[in-house]
């Protein structure tokens, strides 16, 4: 039997009801969206399950009667189709090579795993140990975070140390949260999975970084040593930093959430590079603004002013 769409049902970590497109096959249904443009070369989005174990990508996911039951697969799968439609529809990328591969994701990678990663080739992610986190591809900003750093791999290739580091975390937060696209004045990461015991919290925030131990000014910003202990320099420490300067940036009057991800994408693609730096970030995003809205358009004042609230630039 060839391959055919099909709408199946499924429960999300947080209990909630999604539709989820898969492929049908002669005794049952893989959790494979074919629906997406990037099919049209082949593309697919794909969940499989470790169970458990650290062997990747681990077991394509398949279910007899279209009714899915693993949350944290759901989740993954919707998430990662409404990271490609962000992606697709509003910056014109088709998938994170903008040549339509194919988006594996992994869930119940290894036990108690408090965290989500892209390694290189598919994004993987843990089940948290129900303390610190619920599984992690329960909220959109995460797969979003992961996604995005594929997409930052493929274009500027910031490396994952010190001040470029920094900033390609920055660029998966600030992404993550534009897809995720809340009504969330307080710019939150990780708010659906983080501490499921506790309400209201969450593992960053970019309204106001040192809620969450960031720095949110290059006079607080964290000389740390590039080893794990050191978070690589402080990749998830002085991201707090740009977040904030984004923060800024896309709360300034007359600013739109669309026209921010415009300008912050065209940097990340167009203008930045392995080693950048914060201040070229700033430059890049100025660059960008002018661009796309000319060289006096509030945009890119903005996003000057912004940068500068910060001390970058
Ligand atoms: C395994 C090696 C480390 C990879 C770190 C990945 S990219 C990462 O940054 N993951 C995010 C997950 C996330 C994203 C958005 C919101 C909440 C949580 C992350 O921030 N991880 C934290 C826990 C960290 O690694 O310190
Ligand atoms: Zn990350």
């Amino acid at each position: 039997v060839n391959h055919a769409a099909a709408t199946g049902t499924g429960t999300g970590v947080l209990g909630d009801t999604k539709t989820l497109n898969t492929d049908s096959y002669s005794s049952g249904y893989y959790l494979r969206d074919i629906t997406k443009p990037m099919y049209s070369t082949g593309g697919k989005i794909e969940t499989y399950t470790a169970n458990y174990g650290t062997a990747l990508p681990g077991t394509l996911l398949t279910d007899a009667d279209n009714v899915w039951t693993d949350r944290a697969a759901v989740d993954a799968h919707y998430y990662a189709g409404k990271t490609y439609d962000y992606y697709y529809n509003k910056l014109g990328r088709n998938s994170f090579d903008n040549r339509g591969a194919t988006m594996k994701s992994t869930v119940h990678y290894s036990r108690n795993y408090n965290n989500a990663f892209w390694n290189g080739t598919q994004m993987v992610y843990g089940d948290g140990d129900g303390r610190q986190f619920t599984s992690l591809s329960g909220a959109l900003d995460v797969v979003a975070h992961e996604i995005t750093h594929a997409v930052t791999e493929r274009t500027a290739g910031l490396v994952y140390e010190y001040q470029p580091g920094a900033l390609n975390e920055s660029f998966s937060d600030v992404l993550g949260n534009l897809v995720e696209n809340k009504n969330d004045p307080k710019w939150l990461l990780g708010e659906d999975v983080t501490t499921p015991g506790i309400a209201g919290d969450a593992l960053r925030s970019m309204s106001n970084p040192n809620e969450y131990d960031q720095p949110d000014h290059m006079n607080e910003y964290r000389n740390l040593p590039n080893t794990r202990e050191g978070d690589w320099g402080g990749v998830h420490i002085n991201s707090g930093i740009p977040n904030k300067a984004f923060y800024n940036f896309v709360t300034t009057p007359g600013i739109t959430k669309d026209n921010a991800g415009k300008i912050w994408y065209r940097a990340l693609t167009q203008y930045l590079t392995s080693y950048s730096q914060f201040v070229d970030a700033r430059n890049a995003t100025i660059q960008a603004a002018t661009d796309l809205f000319g060289a006096n358009s509030l945009e890119a004042t903005a996003v000057a002013n912004a940068w500068a609230s910060v001390g970058v630039g």
